[in-house]
């Protein structure tokens, strides 16, 4: 009998509804483990063949139909390799969130997720039905228990499949990238393994998929909880797992272990792999970028050129009477140094343009957020009128902060498809800044140093409507990630009337949020589908 075996974890990167692509690179990834790793067996991230969340690809007849037709193309085109790989199965009652065991062109063994989550981005129990069995698989004498994702944020599953004689575990993913889940997921594993005391397997997928980015590093815990095996973050790769049988269990033995340099470097990573992927999966050959001399957007230019290369990102300077000179100079000499194409298009005569076609409307009425807003909208036509002539994407600049009190305009600085630092704090945007500039200074030292305006009026500051970020960021953190209430903020000294405010804004804002575009989550509570509030509410409005 075999003392060893080599297990490798395909950390792929899939494209939610591609079956029959996902399918390809399922089959290379197994025929690359099986011949350039010599592993016996290849485990896959959860519901590989039509990546995650396929939502409500989910419901459609046709769509199961390519799945059932890919595992049987699966089954025909493998030999030699076991395959624990995630698809959606029908069962006689319902939809399984399942993993196969796919051995010499059948389906060995077939596993259904137990927990199915509902929380955060999750809507598992709208389209499965639980499983309640656990399956443990013989591969090369090893006894290998399955399970799927959050089947190991629960005790249970891990301990049915050992209580079955399972060695080691192992564990296909789908898990979504936040600033804590990587030591997260590893302090959940090691429970069960101290539960268990089996050694287990951890296969995320890599990449991004709209509001998701799943950061990878799959890994391995021995039989005492030690870390024996990390992957990259975020970059798809076949990483091998040795098994050794000694003292009457299976062991894994120390492989390569990935450290993290820094979190900022992870987090703008993230926003890298997140903006790639959503600009590639839609076919998009680049992308636009409205440069207002201000952080924000010179962050989010700094994020489109290290994800897709400096040919493939322009920007637009659109200057107004209220520009200042600095702003003309930092914004062409940020595109200066990043060596990518930028414009000037004034736009005093639209504005005029506009104006005199409502004065007959607008009569004396004074100047007020209404003509803020106007050449906020006309930058936002403007943009779009690039886009559609260039078949480009263009990149939304707005932050967590500003979407959060609802500073931005509708229709004006919110157009655009995507919204890399949607779930990013201003006072984040400055560290990420600064952490980009580390590895090579391109934005000049006055965007970081120069008090935030939104240059819609003379000398506009974005404290004149907004608490000090550094003071809005943290009763944001605490209401909107931590849920916590508005006595509990001010308990912790926080100005009650600020305090009040701020979550009135909050609320008062659903509205333009549900409209906004998409953007990459990062924290462990990001605006959209993992944050669901109503837009006619009566909480919290204030009297
Ligand atoms: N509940 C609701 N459901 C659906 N729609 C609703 C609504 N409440 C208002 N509305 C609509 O929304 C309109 C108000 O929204 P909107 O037109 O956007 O305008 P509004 O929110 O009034 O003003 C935009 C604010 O963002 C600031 N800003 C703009 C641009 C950039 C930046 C920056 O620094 O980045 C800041 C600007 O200085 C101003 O304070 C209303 O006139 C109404 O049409
Ligand atoms: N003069 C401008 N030229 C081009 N785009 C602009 C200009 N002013 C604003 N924008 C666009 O509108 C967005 C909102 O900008 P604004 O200056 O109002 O606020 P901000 O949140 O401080 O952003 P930033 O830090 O990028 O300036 C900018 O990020 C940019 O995309
Ligand atoms: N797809 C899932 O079941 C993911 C849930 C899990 N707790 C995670 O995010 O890691």
């Amino acid at each position: 009998m075999n003392d060893r075996l080599r297990i490798a974890m395909a950390q792929l990167n899939l494209l939610v509804g591609d079956v029959r692509g996902n399918t390809l690179a399922v089959i290379d990834a197994a025929c690359r483990a099986r011949d350039e790793l010599r592993a016996r067996v290849v485990i896959f991230p959860e519901l590989a063949l039509t990546g995650y969340p396929p939502d409500d690809l989910l419901l459609r007849n046709d769509f199961l139909g390519e799945v059932s037709a890919a595992i049987a193309q699966l089954c025909r085109a493998v030999r030699d390799v076991t395959l624990i790989v995630g698809a959606p199965v029908r069962s006689a009652t319902g939809l399984m969130n399942a993993a196969l065991v796919i051995e010499q062109g059948r389906i060995a063994a077939t596993y259904a997720k137990h927990y199915l989550p509902t929380y955060g981005v999750f809507d598992d129990t709208r389209y499965f039905e639980p499983g309640s069995a656990p399956c443990v698989v013989e591969v090369a004498g090893c006894r290998i228990g399955v399970t799927i994702c959050e089947d190991a944020w629960h005790p249970e599953p891990v301990a049915w499949a050992v209580q079955m004689g399972a060695e080691v575990v192992v564990n296909l993913n789908a898990s979504p990238f936040d600033q804590y889940k990587r030591a997260a997921r590893e302090a959940v594993i090691r429970e069960r393994i101290g539960e268990s005391g089996v050694a287990m397997l951890y296969c995320n997928m890599a990449g991004g998929q709209d509001e998701v980015v799943y950061d990878g590093a799959s890994c391995a815990f021995g039989r005492h909880g030690d870390l024996r095996v990390r992957a990259p973050r975020f970059r798809p790769g076949l990483v091998p797992v040795d098994l050794l049988q000694r003292g009457g269990g299976w062991e894994a033995l120390e492989g390569s272990i990935e450290e993290d340099p820094s979190e900022e470097a992870v987090l703008y990573d993230a926003l890298v792999w997140g903006v790639r992927d959503y600009v590639e999966k839609n076919g998009f050959p680049g992308v636009i970028i409205g440069l207002s001399g201000g952080i924000d957007s010179a962050l989010v230019t700094c994020v489109a050129v290290d994800a897709l290369g400096a040919e493939r990102v322009e920007t637009v300077m659109m200057p107004t009477q209220y520009t200042s000179e600095i702003s003309w100079t930092d914004a062409a000499a940020l595109a200066g140094s990043l060596r990518i194409r930028h414009r000037v298009i004034a736009i005093e005569g639209v504005f005029k343009a506009f104006s005199e076609t409502l004065q007959p409307v607008f009569a004396d009425a004074p100047a007020d957020v209404t003509e803020e807003n106007l050449q906020s909208r006309i930058r936002g036509t403007l943009l779009m009128a690039l886009s559609n002539k260039q078949g480009k994407l263009v990149l939304a600049t707005g932050n967590k902060s500003e979407l959060a009190v609802g500073y931005a305009t509708l229709y004006g600085d919110m157009v655009g498809g995507f919204a890399p630092l949607k779930d990013i704090f201003k006072t984040d945007v400055y560290s990420l800044a600064r952490y980009r500039n580390e590895l090579g200074e391109v934005i000049p030292q006055s965007i970081l140093t120069r008090p935030p305006s939104a240059e819609l009026r003379p000398n506009q500051l974005d404290t004149d409507s907004l608490p000090e970020y550094i003071v809005l960021d943290t009763i944001l953190a605490a209401y909107v990630e931590e849920d916590r209430s508005v006595e509990e903020i001010v308990a912790e000294g926080y100005d009650r009337a600020t305090v009040e405010e701020v979550v009135r804004l909050v609320h008062r804002n659903e509205y333009k949020r549900r409209q906004a575009p998409p953007g990459v989550k990062v924290t462990t509570k990001a605006f959209g589908r993992d944050r669901r509030y109503p837009i006619t509410s009566g909480f919290a409005r204030g009297r």
